[in-house]
């Protein structure tokens, strides 16, 4: 019987990076945090005398082997259980690949949820799983654990170490996606010419990133998680907030305050100016439906606008389509409904 599971999207509210690190990765702080917008992972598993993967996809840029997040995700989860499985996985892509929203990340953990559901794989079952499964995420990836825990999330280290921060509210988002693709490990390198350049030291970063760190909390100290309730009172039964709704609270208005930046934009704006100029087009500042942040997500290619309701958000798509760029809407999600929400179907 397929497991049919929804794999969200994530931004990144601010990203500080520091300078590279011996073991080829860079230590940072960010903001994670997870979107409505999903892939579908369906996937299919049952226990047999020795484990085969076969994974297929709608998208041909998608890996359909062992490269594949998914599939690694699978293979490192049925070898930690000993147990051995015929899994299939099929990926539905909706998501960008190479955007920056984690798509192939939360993949991973779609496909780990999919196959714990179909092999009946719980924590009363096996009391190790849940921290035994965090690390297996990092193994697959730095942007793979955040997704185990859905909401706002801190990322420290390289990414991979996750703590939940309280939630926001739900917050209208426009996402553009220019036909642009951004290599992740290229931005790094490209980030590690600009340390070079200006001096930046690994214990200098370090005190950059402590701060920052100290930062993000701050700005998130006292906010009272959404509950359920207040979820759904303000999805209504459509799922659609009522237009002109100021959900977004203070707390990105804090975040703004603090300075929160994403620094691969540093790099990756001056090789495609055509992103700054999204940016300036999402921000719209200085006018009524002005975001309340505009950024580059992750190392891009994708940019998102942060806005206080649904009329400015399609404001923002409207602006984005005169530039001739591609763009959705969609909200932040919290963790209670990203959890609630992710079984789409088991038939
Ligand atoms: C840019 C972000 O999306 C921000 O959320 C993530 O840092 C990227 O995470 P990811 O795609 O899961 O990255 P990984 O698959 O772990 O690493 C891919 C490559 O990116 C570089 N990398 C990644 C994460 C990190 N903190 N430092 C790095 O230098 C390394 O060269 C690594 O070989
Ligand atoms: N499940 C997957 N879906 C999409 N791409 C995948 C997947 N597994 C591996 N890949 C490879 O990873 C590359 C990056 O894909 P992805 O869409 O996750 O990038 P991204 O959104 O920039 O991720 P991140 O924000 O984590 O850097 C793709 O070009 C593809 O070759």
């Amino acid at each position: 019987m397929p497991t049919t599971v929804r794999s969200h999207a994530k931004i990144n509210l601010g990203l500080g990076i520091g300078a590279p690190r011996a073991d080829g990765f860079h230590a940072l702080s960010t903001v994670y945090q997870t979107l409505e917008v999903h892939d579908r992972v369906r996937v299919t598993a049952e226990r047999a005398e020795a484990t085969k993967i076969q994974l297929s996809s709608n998208d041909r840029r998608v890996p359909t082997d062992h490269r594949n997040t998914a599939w690694k995700m699978a293979e490192f989860a049925l070898e930690s259980l000993r147990i051995h499985a015929d899994v299939h996985i099929h990926i539905e892509k909706q998501l960008p690949v190479q955007g920056g929203l984690g798509a192939g990340s939360a993949n991973a953990v779609a496909a780990l949820v999919g196959l714990e559901a179909e092999l009946g794989i719980s924590p009363e079952a096996f009391p190790d799983w849940p921290a035994q499964r965090l690390h297996l995420a990092a193994r697959v990836g730095s942007d793979v654990p955040l997704f185990l825990i859905g909401g706002a999330i801190l990322g420290l280290d390289r990414g991979q170490s996750v703590f939940p921060l309280p939630d926001l509210p739900p917050i209208w988002t426009v996402i553009a996606t220019p036909a642009v693709g951004v290599s992740t490990p290229q931005a790094f390198r490209d980030w590690d010419e600009l340390c070079a350049q200006e001096g930046l030291t690994e214990s200098a970063s370090a005190d950059k990133l402590n701060e920052l760190s100290r930062a993000y909390a701050a700005c998130f100290a006292g906010v009272e998680a959404p509950n359920e309730a207040g979820y759904e009172a303000q999805s209504g039964s459509s799922g659609v907030l009522a237009v002109g709704g100021d959900l977004a609270g203070p707390q990105v208005s804090a975040l703004v305050r603090t300075g929160i930046a994403n620094d691969f934009e540093r790099v990756v704006f001056p090789q495609h100016p055509l992103l700054s100029e999204i940016k300036r087009t999402l921000a719209a500042s200085g006018t009524p439906e002005a975001a309340l942040y505009a950024s580059l997500s992750g190392s891009g290619s994708a940019l998102f606008g942060l806005y206080r309701g649904e009329r400015d958000a399609e404001a923002a798509r409207h602006r984005l389509r005169e530039l001739g760029v591609e763009s959705f809407v969609t909200r932040t999600l919290p963790r209670a409904p990203y959890w609630r929400s992710m079984i789409l179907l088991q038939d």
